[in-house]
Parts: C-alpha cells; structure tokens; sequence
C-alpha cells in the first residue's frame, strides 16, 4: 500500500524527519509516534502529496485524490456557514463531484454515518457550535463517507474524552477489518500499545540519524 525508501520529509529543501524506510501493508493499522516536531504532520503531508519529499522516495498505491486526510484540529475551518449534514455531506464529493446533488442513497449514508458516531441529535447544528469531541465525531462521520482505502489522521483524539476515544477507535478497528490502511499520528501511548499493532516511530534516530524503525507487536 505505501513504501517510503530513504525518504526524508521537509520545507525548502531542510529535512525535518529523519531517513525513514518502512513499509505499510494494505489493511494495516499503523501508529505515527515522535516527539513534538520530529515531523509527524510534515511526514503526513508529504504522504497526501502537499510536500516533495527532500530525499527518497514515498510510493503509494493508490491515487493522492484517493486518500482520507485528517489534519490535526487546529488547522480546521469551522466558520463557515455550513450544518452538520451539509459538512458531512461533503464526504460525498468524490463520488458525486462539487456541483452533483445529495441523492436519496446519499442522504441514508449520511444519516447512518451521523449515528456510526452518535451525532445524529445535530443534524443541523452549526459545526462551529459543537465542542471539540463533537465536531471530531462528525468529522469522522465524513471520512467514513470518503470510501477512502488509506487514512492518514493528526493526533485524532487531542482533548477527546475517553469514552469518545473508545467509540471512534472502534470505528477505527472496524474500518481496518472492511480493508482500509489507517496510519495515525498519537501522543499516548498507553492507546498505542492497547490497540495498534504496527508502530512507525519518528522518535530513535534524533541524535544520531538512524533510519525511523517500523516496530510490529505480535496480537
Ligand atoms: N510550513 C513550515 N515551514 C517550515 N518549517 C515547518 C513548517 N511546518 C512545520 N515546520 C517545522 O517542521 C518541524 C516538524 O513539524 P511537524 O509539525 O511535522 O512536527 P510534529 O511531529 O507533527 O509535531 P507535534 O507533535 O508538535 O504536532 C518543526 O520543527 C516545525 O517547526
């Protein structure tokens, strides 16, 4: 699914990651780990396409267009005027394009989506109302809708409740057993042993340029 060969990632020709050499099989459910600034997010975008790589080599198989993006919260836009099922909706495009309308088939997925995530008592909330684990939730609904096969999501359960964390990391598992790959940027670590078998750590090789290390637990 995803091959990265000395790749290092970066901004204007500066590597922030170290040499990274690992492999994602298709359906594998990976942990990105690192201290603040190894280059968890810059790794991300390199892979969505957003940044060249500053060396190696970074091979998907699948199409960029194709992939489910998460960035982390801080990045996000909630001030437009959109409801919930409008921003929701939006994880429709790809199969229905920018200007295609919402059909009937399109309406029941979203309202199963918004009840994957128990977000259907705000339909027609406005997202900028919602508290952060609310609009987490629904923005999970709208990746559920992508169809994407590849998942890459920034730190997904900063400042989410734990039973929040519980119900989005079982949507999480179940879309990893329909096929998906899934590689998440995560800060705990007691989540990352409870749940994810592979673990890419950005973290090792700081002082002394040592490739990152794909670490695979047995489960
Ligand atoms: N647009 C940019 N231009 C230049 N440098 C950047 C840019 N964005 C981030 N950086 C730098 O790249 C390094 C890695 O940042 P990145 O956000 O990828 O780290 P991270 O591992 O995701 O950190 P965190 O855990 O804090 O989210 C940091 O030193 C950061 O200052």
């Amino acid at each position: 699914m995803m091959r990265f060969t000395q790749l290092q990632a970066g901004y204007q020709k500066v590597a922030v990651t170290p040499e990274i050499n690992a492999e994602l099989m298709a359906g594998s459910m990976t942990a990105l780990i690192g201290a603040n600034g190894s280059g968890k997010s810059t790794l991300l975008k390199t892979i969505a396409g957003l940044l060249r790589p500053i060396a190696g080599a970074c091979e998907l198989s699948l199409p960029r267009k194709a992939i489910g993006w998460m960035p982390q919260r801080s990045e996000l836009e909630t001030r437009f005027p959109l409801t919930v099922f409008e921003l929701v909706s939006m994880g429709c495009w790809p199969r229905c394009g920018w200007f295609g309308g919402i059909d009937r088939q399109m309406r029941r997925e979203i309202h199963k989506a918004l009840e994957a995530v128990q977000m259907q008592a705000f339909t027609g909330a406005q997202p900028a109302t919602l508290s952060g684990g609310q609009l987490q939730r629904v923005l999970f609904a709208r990746l559920l809708l992508q169809r994407s096969p590849l998942w890459l999501l920034d730190e997904p359960f900063n400042g989410i409740d734990a039973q929040t964390v519980t119900l989005l990391m079982s949507i999480l598992q179940r879309q990893q057993q329909a096929g998906t790959t899934l590689l998440v940027v995560l800060h705990d670590r007691p989540l990352v042993e409870r749940y994810f078998s592979d673990v890419l750590s950005l973290d090792e090789s700081r002082d002394r340029l040592a490739s990152a290390s794909l670490r695979r637990f047995a489960s």
